[in-house]
């Protein structure tokens, strides 16, 4: 496996490569890691993947949770309020702020625990060939001496101007919808409270962000005005003008970087070309506004890992991975449109269009402003299990949400079990459901890496193997998730999105048969498929 890009995403994507078994090579043209944030933030349920890369202990040291996200007018009344909480559906707070730097460190640590990665820096690919057993990948240093890699499957992370992306050819839907902001990175020399973490001061004068980005630090972003020069933004006297009125000063604070950046609304028409595959922002640009960069790029490479591993393993069909483009870009679609949405209410910069803005959000208020896009948002198409008889192109709830978190106990008390779902596939069923899995269908699941774990009402303490197979379902979120659908087992993916769910022992079996077939079957046709 190859990995172009060594950023947040292609570090977790080779962390959970690495993990199930597989050697990954990084091509990283940085020669040393890049110590400047980018994202600030990521939601409940990226951190739950996070987790799953095996830094979940750590998160908690270098992230401060947000406490809410307000909108208000140039004259201080609220437009949209949005309160975070710290114990999140997933099982971990709404939202996470950090220091980018400090993430990418802890990821590095991690993949640095794991036998099989090995990262490459100052090696910019300059090269990349497809063909029927895999991928030819020329990288060259700085001083211009070139190396080649072979590698099955090559997965580009290498950004918004991703080579790889350019090398595949594909075509890049793009919204227009693109604003230049200066952003302000500091770290703060006292500490200081800021409710909410979050804010947006809808100012037509200068529409402005103030977040968190982690212990210590802060983020404050200034829109470019029309007519105003980039250059003259990027002065570091700027920056210090613009943030003084926020007590903000070279006493207060030191400013970690000033710069102007041009965000764009915009993804790839396909993520895979024969064994060369997009991931994060090679794949996809949006909006920050709704703070979902950095958390598509994670789910991305949740999604595709899972994949490659079965591939790879020889357990699913090449075409499994053109699910993941399907999956993926139904997806971020949704992610980029909600956040084209919210840029074009905080992108106003006429008075009269602002003050029209303000009238028509607070008329519709009614404690309700523009809403911030659930940030876990359901799979739509791709790879979901479909009752016999239902339509094609219609998902079947709860197929493709994503299961919340729930805390499993071991028979025997104790502290809470590792989150199976991290592993690979899980059958959750009721302890009391008949199940009726054949040993050949039991077989199956154990070669997929899927485990069957047997859910037993919070409070009892029945007799069992006390092995993963049996757990208590502490807090009834798991159980309690079943009976409002009606449902005595469900299989869930290892991105813990739902592939389905069965009501008794046949549905269990149509849903196994099911995702069996489905793992196997080849690509339809491959005209029209580049690569
Ligand atoms: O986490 C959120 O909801 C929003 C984060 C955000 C908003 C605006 C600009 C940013 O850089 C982050």
């Amino acid at each position: 496996m190859l990995v172009v890009g060594y950023g947040p995403v292609g570090s977790v994507l080779s962390v959970l490569l690495a993990q199930r078994g597989w050697r990954v090579t990084v091509l990283e043209r940085r020669r040393r890691p890049y110590t400047l944030p980018r994202a600030t933030s990521f939601d409940g349920e990226t951190a739950r993947l996070l987790a799953g890369a095996g830094i979940g202990g750590e998160l908690g040291r270098i992230t401060e949770p947000g406490t809410g996200y307000q909108w208000r007018t140039a004259d201080g009344r609220t437009l949209l309020d949005i309160g975070f909480t710290t114990e999140g559906r997933y099982g971990w707070p709404d939202a996470n702020t950090m220091h980018q730097p400090a993430l990418e460190e802890l990821l590095a640590a991690r993949a640095a625990e794991l036998p099989g990665i090995t990262v490459l820096r100052d090696s910019r690919v300059v090269d990349l060939a497809d063909g029927p057993a895999g991928v030819t990948v020329t990288a060259e240093d700085d001083e211009g001496v070139a190396r080649t890699f072979r590698a099955r499957w090559v997965v580009g992370c290498d950004g918004a101007n991703s080579f790889v992306r350019d090398r595949m050819g594909v075509s890049v839907t793009d919204l227009g919808f693109s604003y230049e902001w200066l952003l302000c990175d500091v770290e703060l020399r006292e500490p200081r409270a800021f409710v909410p973490t979050n804010v947006q001061l809808c100012d037509p004068a200068r529409p402005t962000t103030l977040v968190g980005s982690g212990p210590g630090h802060r983020r404050w972003e200034f829109m470019r005005l029309p007519g105003e020069r980039a250059a003259e933004l990027n002065r570091e006297e700027t920056a210090w003008r613009l943030l003084a009125p926020f007590g903000v000063t070279p006493d207060t604070a030191r400013l970690l970087r000033s710069t102007t950046y041009i965000f764009q609304a915009r993804w790839a028409d396909e993520w895979r070309a024969g064994h060369v595959l997009l991931a994060g922002d090679a794949a996809h640009l949006m909006p920050p506004f709704a703070g979902q960069g950095m958390c598509s790029g994670v789910r991305d490479v949740v999604g595709l890992a899972w994949r490659l591993d079965l591939v790879l393993r020889g357990r699913a069909a090449d075409a499994l991975l053109d699910t993941y483009t399907e999956e993926r870009k139904a997806q971020v679609r949704e992610s980029i449109l909600a956040s084209v949405q919210l840029g074009r209410l905080i992108c106003v910069t006429d008075p009269a269009a602002a003050a029209e803005r303000d009238a028509t959000v607070l008329a519709n208020q009614r404690g309700r402003g523009p809403g911030r896009p659930d940030p876990a948002l359901p799979v739509t198409r791709g790879l979901l299990h479909r009752p016999e008889g239902a339509d094609p192109d219609t998902r079947v709830p709860p197929a493709g949400e994503v299961l919340p978190h729930g805390r499993l106990l071991p028979l025997s008390g104790g502290a809470p079990l590792d989150d199976p779902v991290r592993r690979g596939f899980v059958l959750f069923a009721k302890s009391e459901a008949e199940l009726g899995l054949t040993p050949e269908r039991l077989s199956f699941l154990r070669d997929a890496g899927a485990e069957v774990v047997r859910l037993w009402p919070a409070g009892t303490s029945p007799d069992g193997t006390g092995d993963l197979a049996d757990a208590v379902d502490a807090d009834g979120v798991l159980r309690g998730f079943l009976d409002r659908y009606g449902a005595t087992a469900l299989l869930v993916r290892p991105d813990y999105h739902v592939f389905g769910t069965a009501a008794a022992a046949a549905g269990v079996a149509a849903l196994v048969d099911d995702l069996r077939t489905r793992l196997t079957a080849p690509a339809p046709a491959p005209a029209g498929r580049a690569g």
